[in-house]
């Protein structure tokens, strides 16, 4: 694979095209060297991915550029800016023409359009100083025409389509950009847990910008995606740059080697045969919810897959597994005895473990060391005669964050100083250990990168192995077919296919989510 180096010169032939250049960019967090010295450029009008495993300094170098935190040393030039990074603030980033969405919390749902657009921004007001909502509602429209974006201005987000809500939170981010042409758009894991449609989506969206001159940098651990869209790519290794390739010298198995600087042997994944265990999980006529009538039987060991598009029921069907929502109709058992867990407290007791698709929100305790966290579910073990033996705990914890490739300081670094991926590595981590007999996984591996998601396929594997039976919702048909043996589609809250064996594709699963049935 060609690969382009890293900085055209200042004064270089190409130095029209480069909008936003980096040089010498670092970065310590006490031990831990997030970014080494790194220099790229983007070029104007195009759209240019961010690469790297996990923890290899992605999100530091964006909240670098957004004026969150400041470099240890380095520079940044914007066309014929130049910047000290060690120095940005947020309204220095901004006059730079930078804009930055970041994955989560960037719209309202219980807010209108026009309110997501304008808070923060500022409402036009009549003489008396009164909200005048006929403006505002007609400013709206212009930006919803401006971005193509299918939406009314007095509509609900949470209404929306997820796409359409990225695409929302970009107008809101770019709607008071004085020159698309010198602007730079950040977007950090935009796709990560969108399906194939909304991708797309979202896609046509980001080209449509860079046709307009905007020069886009976005972050993603889906390889296939780059090879789509993105001009050209950038790949951070260890917080140091890689390489950038062009379009059109990119393969995926290129970039996973460059991203893990060795070739990655491909795992085979798909698993053999269905098991042949007995049931240990039914459940009959769930209504409720999002859930209109879904049953289905899970065999000791099984790791069965549920493809869904959002609102047909997915995460709710966890939800009732796991006691965090009471189904109206409907019966569920466990091992032969009826299940109605009506805490989650009763459902781990019961066997069952959650592992939620915001798991910062709801699984984690940013504040506390790693150790902790991943301690949090078996806590018990360490107390013996009375005494809390922290020693084993964090040896324990070492042991785990080896096996789990979770990449942190140490075991007492505070989670929340961790990069997402690793993160989510804790947490399967945690829940795994605990050895469940029913583990309910809700999109496992988002924001994991490549070579870490094989690994934790294998460690969900090796669990099955020991008794566990496994229920994972995933918005990666890719990791249905690699993981499951079987696989339920679910379209607004009933089972409408069962796919397994040969046909457990992720093309057909695509197709079978947008509309198909089979049965
Ligand atoms: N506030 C902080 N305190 C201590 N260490 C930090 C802090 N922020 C980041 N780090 C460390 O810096 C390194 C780079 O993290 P960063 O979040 O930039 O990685 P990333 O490439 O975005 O990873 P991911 O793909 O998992 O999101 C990691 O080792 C991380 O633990």
């Amino acid at each position: 694979m060609l690969v382009v180096e890293g900085v055209p010169r200042p004064d270089g032939p190409d130095a029209q095209q480069i909008v936003l250049r980096i040089e010498g960019m670092s970065k310590t967090f006490g031990a831990t060297r997030a970014l080494v010295d790194v220099s790229f450029g983007l070029e104007r009008g195009t759209i240019h991915a961010l690469l790297g495993g996990n923890g290899s300094g992605k999100s530091t170098l964006i909240k670098i550029l957004a004026g969150v935190q400041p470099a240890d040393a380095g520079r940044i030039f914007v066309g014929d800016s130049e910047f000290d990074a060690t120095s940005i603030t947020p309204d220095v980033s901004r006059e730079a023409n930078l804009r930055f969405v970041h994955q989560q919390n960037s719209t309202f749902g219980a807010l209108s359009v026009a309110e997501n657009l304008h808070i923060g921004r500022g409402f036009e007001t009549d003489a008396a100083g009164r909200i005048a909502w006929s403006r505002v509602r007609r400013r709206t429209q212009a930006l919803l025409d401006r971005f193509q974006i299918h939406a009314r201005p007095d509509q609900l987000v949470s209404e929306l389509g997820r796409a359409t809500q990225t695409m929302l939170a970009i107008a809101r981010a770019l709607q008071d950009q004085e020159d698309a042409h010198t602007g730079i758009l950040v977007l950090d894991e935009p796709t990560s847990s969108l399906p194939a449609v909304e991708v797309d989506l979202l896609f046509d969206a980001l080209r449509r910008y860079a046709a307009e001159g905007q020069t886009i940098m976005f972050v993603t651990h889906r390889f296939d995606e780059v090879l789509e869209i993105a001009d050209r790519a950038t790949m951070l290794r260890d917080g140091r740059f890689v390489a950038t390739v062009a379009r059109g010298e990119m393969t995926e198995d290129g970039l996973v080697e460059l991203m893990v600087g060795r070739a990655l042997a491909r795992e085979s994944g798909v698993a053999e045969a269905t098991p042949t265990g007995e049931v240990v999980l039914t459940c009959e006529g769930l209504r409720g919810g999002a859930l209109r009538d879904v049953s289905f039987s899970l065999r000791k060991g099984e790791i069965l897959g549920i493809a869904g598009l959002l609102g047909s029921g997915r995460s709710t069907l966890l939800q009732t597994l796991f006691g965090l929502t009471r189904p109206e109709e409907g019966q569920m058992t466990l091992g032969g005895r009826p299940l109605a867990p009506e805490t989650p407290r009763a459902a781990m007791r019961a066997g069952l473990a959650y592992v939620p698709e915001d798991r910062v929100q709801h699984g984690a305790f940013l504040e506390l060391p790693v150790t902790d966290n991943i301690g949090l579910t078996v806590l018990g073990r360490y107390f013996r005669h009375g005494v809390f033996h922290h020693r084993a705990e964090r040896a324990d914890s070492r042991r785990v964050m080896s096996e789990f490739l979770v990449k942190a300081s140490s075991e007492r670094a505070r989670f929340g100083s961790l990069s997402g991926g690793n993160q989510q590595k804790v947490i399967l981590a945690r829940w795994l250990r605990r050895e469940p007999r029913i583990l309910l996984l809700d999109e496992p591996t988002q924001g994991v990168d490549v070579g870490a998601r094989m690994e934790l396929y294998g460690l969900i594997r090796e669990a099955t192995m020991r008794g566990t039976s496994v229920i994972v919702v995933s918005s990666e048909f890719e990791e249905l077919e690699r993981l499951c043996e079987r696989v339920l589609v679910l379209q607004r809250g009933r089972v409408t296919a069962e796919i397994r064996g040969d046909d457990l594709q992720a093309d057909r699963l695509e197709q079978l989510v947008q509309g198909g049935t089979d049965r």
